[in-house]
């Protein structure tokens, strides 16, 4: 499934934080069923899934780092003033790894998200994606390695609202895609992966906030990219919902897709491989 990727291969013209290993990696719950959930009471829903495909923390050592972040800084212009927000961040994330990033707000992990997914560039220092260096490529090559090889999922969701969920989901091939690539059909196939082909032609505004999700994953996956950013992805969704969308990605992650996520909950979080707490612009327990 996964595709050999450099710049020449495409075809298109795109605060806390502590280590955490995962105390008990064989944790085997029980996942419920969609029915279930649904029908389940809010209130005292407790998200139950199995993670017995995911790597242990250890196994990734021996796996080819897909991010590496070395010595950034970021800082604002806010006027004449200089404001440091992040500050010498070193961090390594590997292929087929599920990290989660947990930190107080305004501690700087979705600057660091959007560093990491060339959305923003550093201050200083140097990010790897892939082996391939920002500092390294021009403008139109970051936009080809972010449309291809890096897929974001927010916790709006920012779809379109005048367009249907497929062509939300084919959108991000208008900029990038790959060569041989039917991706009206893979859009389709995407949809029906997230449990929404029967909602393939509703507009956002007829979607729930789970399924709106959903189609946001599907959109993050058109270009089979390596990595998926997530920030904050069940912010906006009661538990349950939560629950299914932490399954999808925890599948994805199963399959080899490297994640990392964004979350202020520590149940969510304590389904990564690994958890790096960012605190005041530092993190506090990366390898
Ligand atoms: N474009 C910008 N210009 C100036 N300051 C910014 C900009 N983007 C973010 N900041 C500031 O950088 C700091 C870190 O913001 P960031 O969004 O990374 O935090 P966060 O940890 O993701 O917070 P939250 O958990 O609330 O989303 C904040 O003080 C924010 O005000």
């Amino acid at each position: 499934m996964k595709m050999k990727t450099s710049i020449k291969d495409v075809s298109a013209p795109g605060d806390l934080i502590l280590e955490t290993e995962v105390d008990n990696p064989t944790l085997e719950v029980e996942l419920p069923s969609k029915e279930g959930l649904v029908n389940s009471n809010e209130e005292s829903f407790k998200c139950k899934l199995g993670r017995s495909k995911c790597l242990k923390s250890d196994e990734h050592r021996t796996t080819t780092p897909v991010i590496e972040v070395i010595d950034v800084k970021k800082s604002y212009t806010l006027g004449d003033l200089e404001v440091p927000i992040l500050h010498d961040i070193n961090l390594e994330v590997r292929e087929g790894e599920f990290l989660a990033i947990m930190g107080p707000s305004g501690s700087g992990k979705s600057t660091l998200m959007n560093l990491v997914g060339f959305l923003d560039r550093p201050t200083e220092g140097t990010i790897i994606i892939k082996g391939l260096d920002i500092n390294k490529l021009s403008d139109k090559e970051v936009a080809r390695l972010r449309g291809l090889e890096i897929g974001f999922v927010f916790q709006t969701f920012n779809l379109i609202p005048r367009l249907t969920a497929l062509e939300n989901v084919e959108l991000p091939t208008y900029a990038n895609t790959r060569s041989g690539v039917n991706t009206h059909e893979r859009a389709k196939e995407l949809l029906k992966l997230v449990g929404l082909e029967d909602r393939m032609y509703h507009k956002p505004g007829e979607l729930s906030g789970g399924q709106s999700q959903r189609v946001a994953i599907a959109r993050a996956l058109i270009n089979d990219p390596a990595i998926l950013l997530a920030d904050e992805p069940t912010g906006n969704l009661d538990s349950k919902t939560g629950c299914e969308i932490l399954n999808i990605f925890r599948k994805l992650n199963g399959d080899g897709r490297t994640i990392v996520m964004i979350t202020h909950d520590p149940e969510i979080a304590g389904y990564a491989d690994r958890i790096v707490l960012v605190k005041d612009g530092i993190i506090q327990n990366a390898e």
